[in-house]
């Protein structure tokens, strides 16, 4: 599991040493220092983190996994990649959308991504909150904003600290976190008139499995034995058996 740590205006501390265990990377921009150790799952190689974009003015720490990674590299071609990293394509996504880049996101993800230029920092969490975030403060340091993927890293620091809410960014231009994730089925008068359609349903469950394999190192499912996980273990050895054969036969 990899694991970030960032220190907005403030350098120091080495508390998520321990999670990875493929690569620790950190860079100091300004007063600004961003960490990462790395579980690396896509783009092996030249994945490591902190990323920096070409011209070296934004850096970017993720823990998480992009499934629309391919299509976000397709939609910003003309944009000079480094790696083969899913978690890249959150740069030109800022350049573009600025602090609704998150919107664009498909995957579980928790990142910092610091602006020299703007001397700005902008956090995200996705969604439902599957890949953990914590973000804490100090009040004798006033400027200062920290990020980790642990509790652990910012109990020492931090008098204020909080669980990164789930689908919202945190911008340091305004210091306040907004709420990106807002799905139509919030809307409580909206009740579905659509009788169950289960074929949909089946196709939907699949193709969700389907893109959390794009893992290019070997996986395992965590079964409790209910339906559900056993489930979604059937399509997930399915899915790999013909991703197998696919390349066999290619
Ligand atoms: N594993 C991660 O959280 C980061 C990225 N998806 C990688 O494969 O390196």
């Amino acid at each position: 599991m990899c694991g970030i740590f960032a220190a907005f205006r403030q350098p120091d501390v080495e508390e998520i040493r321990h999670r990875g265990p493929d690569w620790s990377g950190n860079i100091t921009l300004n007063s600004t220092i961003l960490c990462h150790e790395r579980l690396a799952i896509v783009g092996l190689d030249a994945g490591a983190q902190p990323i920096t974009s070409k011209d070296g003015e934004l850096a970017l720490t993720v823990n998480g996994e992009i499934y629309n990674h391919i299509q976000l590299r397709e939609q910003f071609s003309s944009y000079p990649f480094k790696s083969l990293s899913d978690c890249e394509t959150i740069i030109p996504l800022y350049q573009k959308y600025d602090i609704d880049a998150p919107k664009h996101l498909d995957g579980m993800f928790a990142f910092v991504l610091y602006d020299k230029k703007q001397d700005r920092i902008i956090a995200a969490r996705d969604p439902i909150g599957i890949t953990t975030l914590y973000m804490g403060k100090n009040s004798k340091k006033s400027q200062t904003v920290y990020f980790a993927s642990e509790l652990k890293c910012l109990v020492d620091e931090c008098d204020e600290i909080i669980a990164f809410p789930p689908g919202h960014v945190y911008d340091s231009k305004t210091d306040k976190l907004t709420r990106y994730f807002q799905p139509t089925w919030w809307d409580e008068n909206k009740i579905p008139s659509q009788p169950v359609d289960y074929k949909l349903v089946r196709e939907t469950l699949e193709m969700a499995v389907r893109k959390r394999l794009m893992a290019e190192v070997p996986y395992g499912v965590l079964l409790s034995g209910g339906l559900d996980s056993s489930l979604i273990a059937s399509i997930a050895a399915r899915e790999t058996l013909k991703a197998a054969n696919y390349t066999v036969m290619n």
